[in-house]
């Protein structure tokens, strides 16, 4: 099992407020200890917000790499481009001078794309000094979607990204194509951090801490992760 913290606020503003002071100690010490600090990062709602209060704080940006929890296989000029999103919330002011590396390349297909874009991540500092997730209704993280195609091999791989290609739902839209931290991928950390907002949500979220199977909820696979040290932050 993960070793779970869990806490709950009254408001998104008192949790964007603590996640974005403790991303902030912990790109400082990172950056104490070691001349560079690896944060992961997801798109969504939740974690917007101290993204943007993230931007402008005064630290040596150009010693931290960010790079993409998942993405869809999408243009980054496109709207729903996670990568289009990090820039314009996180990348901005001070924080852009950061080293980006992104998940999307210009391969047709995200299986076709995915040998490169593991290689990109297999030169970040591992353990990632900070993993960001997020998750939906249906119990997916990062894109690690309910029986999508891909999901068994990004559970069992050692690698750190795999292309899914997600079964279409209200939740993951039109754009099934994604890529995506594997397993292995969000165990490499030496913290993650679950953002999880509203009452559908926490429903899921207390489901998945059931025993059960991690094809139908894949967030279970990561509450199971030995010795994860995993806070889970709720809003409602
Ligand atoms: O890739 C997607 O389909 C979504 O971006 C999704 O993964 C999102 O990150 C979570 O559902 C959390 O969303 P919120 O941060 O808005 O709760």
């Amino acid at each position: 099992m993960a070793i779970i913290h869990e806490q709950f606020f009254d408001s998104k503003d008192a949790m964007t407020e603590h996640l974005a002071s403790i991303l902030e100690s912990t790109l400082n010490s990172a950056l104490e200890g070691d001349s560079k600090a690896s944060m992961l990062v997801s798109g969504g709602s939740s974690p917007a917000p101290a993204y943007k209060r993230l931007s402008s704080l005064d630290l040596d940006w150009s010693k931290v790499t960010v790079a993409m929890v998942d993405e869809r296989w999408v243009s980054p000029s496109h709207e729903k481009s996670n990568e289009a999103f990090i820039k314009n919330t996180l990348l901005q002011d001070k924080a852009s001078s950061a080293q980006f590396v992104t998940m999307k390349n210009g391969a047709s297909t995200a299986v076709v794309g995915q040998e490169e874009v593991e290689a990109r991540y297999q030169t970040l500092k591992t353990p990632f000094d900070v993993t960001i997730l997020g998750m939906g209704p249906d119990g997916h993280t990062a894109s690690l979607f309910p029986h999508a195609e891909g999901l068994d091999a990004a559970l069992k791989t050692e690698q750190l990204v795999c292309a899914i290609n997600a079964n279409e739902s209200e939740v993951t839209g039109s754009i099934t194509e994604r890529m995506s931290l594997t397993l292995a991928g969000i165990a490499n950390t030496q913290h993650a951090i679950l953002l999880i907002s509203g009452e559908e949500k926490r429903a899921m979220y207390e489901q998945a801490k059931q025993q059960g199977s991690e094809l139908d909820i894949p967030l279970r696979a990561v509450l199971g992760l030995p010795d994860l040290k995993l806070s889970v932050f709720w809003c409602p």
